[in-house]
């Protein structure tokens, strides 16, 4: 008897598919199954539907993630793929997220038509298109003269805006153009020390039915244990300082040699303060380095750095 495929939910943007196909991919080889051993499903998602309004003002994270979720514990799919920058911390009752693909590239990129070659070039009061609360409290920092305007939409809904001279510069994720195959888009790398990107960026998580021990096992084939151990210290920080898509926070760990490197940074929205932390511990203590730097940030930023993000 042949077993029902496997139903693998994703939203429907073009990086959500190339998601869900690498992921289709990842299994069929670890697995040996075939191509039709797994059937893609497109799950409609309230941050999609919804283009016309910063999605601070809809609701944080959680956004691109609940209506999967919800097929996810009604049986109307077995697994769920998601971007783990859009994943607030902890899962509903019943769902595991521990299973993570092999992190592409987490930095942000400076993108422009123009010949400006980064944010230092910027002239003096040049617009510049994010929707992005970190990016725009991280810019602001470096350069208040600049004026940020919301920029929604897909890679190429952004390149066009651009050309349209709606902004002169735009960041996005070196992560979600490389997926896409993107290598004419204009976009230079930022380093981490320049612009720490968001929580996570970069990094595949696969969902499952917490008792669904068949797709466990499946799914502990392709875990990628490096990007777990990061993202076990980045997701600490974020669940320390209590953030969601509302709060401007940054955050990268790494692996450098037998240890694990975090940075972290915490901004006023309008980039008036930063504080910034980098610590280093013993590989598999990720989600002890993460909660104490969280920790130690909150103590010494004290309450009012915090009035600004409720
Ligand atoms: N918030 C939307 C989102 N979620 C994940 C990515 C990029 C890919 C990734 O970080 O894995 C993006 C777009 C962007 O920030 O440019």
């Amino acid at each position: 008897m042949t077993q029902a495929p496997l139903r693998i939910g994703t939203r429907g943007s073009p990086l959500a598919l190339a998601q869900a196909h690498e992921t289709r991919a990842r299994l069929m080889a670890a697995t040996g199954l075939p191509e039709d051993a797994f059937e893609i499903v497109v799950i409609r998602v309230t941050g999609d539907a919804v283009q016309d309004r910063p999605l601070s003002q809809i609701g944080g994270k959680g956004l691109f993630t609940k209506e999967i979720e919800e097929a996810l514990l009604a049986g109307d799919v077995d697994l769920a793929v998601h971007s783990m920058k859009d994943m607030p911390v902890a899962q509903p009752e019943g769902l595991s997220l521990d299973c993570y693909l092999p992190r592409e590239d987490p930095r942000d990129a400076f993108v422009t038509l123009t010949e400006h070659a980064g944010l230092a070039d910027l002239p003096e009061g040049a617009v510049v298109g994010t929707s992005s609360l970190r990016r725009r409290a991280q810019l602001l920092a470096r350069r208040p003269d600049l004026r940020v305007v919301e920029f929604r939409g897909n890679v190429q809904t952004r390149l066009s805006k651009l050309a349209q001279g709606v902004a002169e510069a735009t960041f996005l994720a070196m992560a979600g153009m490389n997926r896409l195959g993107y290598a004419d888009v204009p976009a230079r790398p930022i380093p981490p020390d320049a612009m720490l990107p968001a929580i996570a960026q970069g990094a595949i998580g696969v969902e499952r039915r917490t008792d669904d021990a068949r797709v466990a096992e499946m799914l502990a084939l392709i875990h990628d244990r490096d990007t777990g151990l990061r993202l076990a210290a980045e997701r600490a920080f974020l669940a320390g300082l209590d953030g969601s898509c509302q709060t401007p926070i940054a955050g990268l760990a790494e692996i450098e040699g037998d240890r694990l490197r975090l940075r972290g940074e915490i901004l006023q929205p309008d980039g008036s303060r930063v504080m910034a932390d980098d610590c280093t511990g013993p590989l598999e203590e990720g989600a002890d380095i993460g909660g104490v730097m969280a920790c130690r940030m909150r103590r010494e930023a004290g309450p009012d750095f915090f009035a600004a993000w409720s």
